[in-house]
């Protein structure tokens, strides 16, 4: 229903967006994920018609939406990153607010507040101000806001940076439900993998402006079919140790994590004695080992070389 041909944004004669092609078919949650700055907010201010591409288009059903954004921004509710609310007008009033943007009133605005607080799960709430709500409220408050005109399509840009686990696990439960339940439409950006993994049915993977990969969860960790990874938890670290295990011909990568190493090996290859006879050399302590199969954060490193955040 929606999709990007070729879309590319120059600042200043800098690219920061090269030839992203993507689509959004009916009801399907999509993810695009990529670390800061790889041009995910980019990508969607174009999509949603609040920034021109420098080249390529917008196709909303097979129509160019660049030069007529009307069409698009009726079917579009758009989560930006950044809060955009009244900080001192109580939720309702922020939400009657956007909802005359949208041109609804009366009976019909106000049914309408009525079910998106009580989709976002601030019911109880709406009459309070803005300013007493918690990061993770005043999000809930800005989702319902681009629900007002029950869009086909919701295109959030990384909608939990910065509040706490608790509302960002209602947040994600609520997107998955307004998706599966409502049958919106879900593009999704953010640099968490767990956050993708969670949420969406198909990703795209965006590093410096691009597209280097997409696919459903299963074809990207195909990638990584033949390889697996093992977490090894040590007491403390061991760089000499992790020299050796780099130099074995059946470990691809080497990375430290916060409690020890983790290993991207080949899948089957009897490593784990031949690690521990090495970690014994060492007199490394290790407190756990954990054999995974590979992560969207795993295929990432395997295509970038870097980690999805540091
Ligand atoms: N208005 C602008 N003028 C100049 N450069 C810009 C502008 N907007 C974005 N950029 C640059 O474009 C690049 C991509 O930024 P963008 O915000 O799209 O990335 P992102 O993937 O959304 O990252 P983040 O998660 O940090 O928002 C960055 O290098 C950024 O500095």
């Amino acid at each position: 229903m929606l999709e990007t041909e070729e879309l590319s944004k120059a600042f200043k004669g800098k690219t920061v967006v090269e030839g992203v092609s993507l689509y959004l078919e009916k009801g399907e949650s999509v993810g695009l994920l990529g670390p800061n700055g790889a041009g995910k907010s980019t990508t969607i201010s174009m999509i949603s018609s609040l920034m021109k591409p420098t080249s390529g288009e917008v196709l909303l059903h097979g129509e160019n939406v660049i030069k007529n954004p009307g069409k698009i921004r009726k079917v579009l509710g758009v989560v930006p990153q950044d809060i955009a609310l009244y900080q001192e007008l109580t939720a309702y009033e922020n939400l009657k607010f956007f909802g005359r943007i949208y041109g609804l009133k009366g009976q019909m605005l106000t049914e309408k507040i009525k079910e998106v607080f009580s989709l976002v799960g601030l019911t109880d709430r709406q009459g309070d101000i803005l300013n007493t709500f918690s990061g993770g409220m005043k999000r809930r408050v800005n989702i319902a806001a681009a629900l007002l005109h029950d869009p086909e399509i919701l295109i959030m840009d990384e909608p939990t940076v910065g509040i706490d686990p608790q509302s960002r696990s209602y947040i994600l439960d609520m997107i998955r439900e307004l998706n599966l339940q409502k049958g919106i439409t879900v593009l999704y950006t953010s640099h968490y993998m767990e956050e993708v993994e969670r949420l969406c049915d198909r990703v795209y993977i965006m590093d410096h402006g691009k597209i280097i990969s997409s696919g459903t969860k299963e074809e990207l960790k195909s990638i990584l079919s033949g390889e697996e990874t093992i977490l090894m938890e040590l007491d403390r670290a061991y760089p000499e140790m992790e020299k050796e295990f780099q130099q074995l011909d059946s470990i691809r990568q080497v990375i430290e994590t916060e409690k020890g190493l983790k290993l991207i090996s080949v899948k089957g290859s009897r490593l784990l004695s031949s690690l521990f006879q090495i970690a014994d050399r060492h007199e490394a302590q290790v407190t756990n080992v954990n054999i995974q199969e590979p992560s969207l954060e795993d295929v990432f490193l395997h295509l970038t070389g870097r980690k999805l955040r540091d």
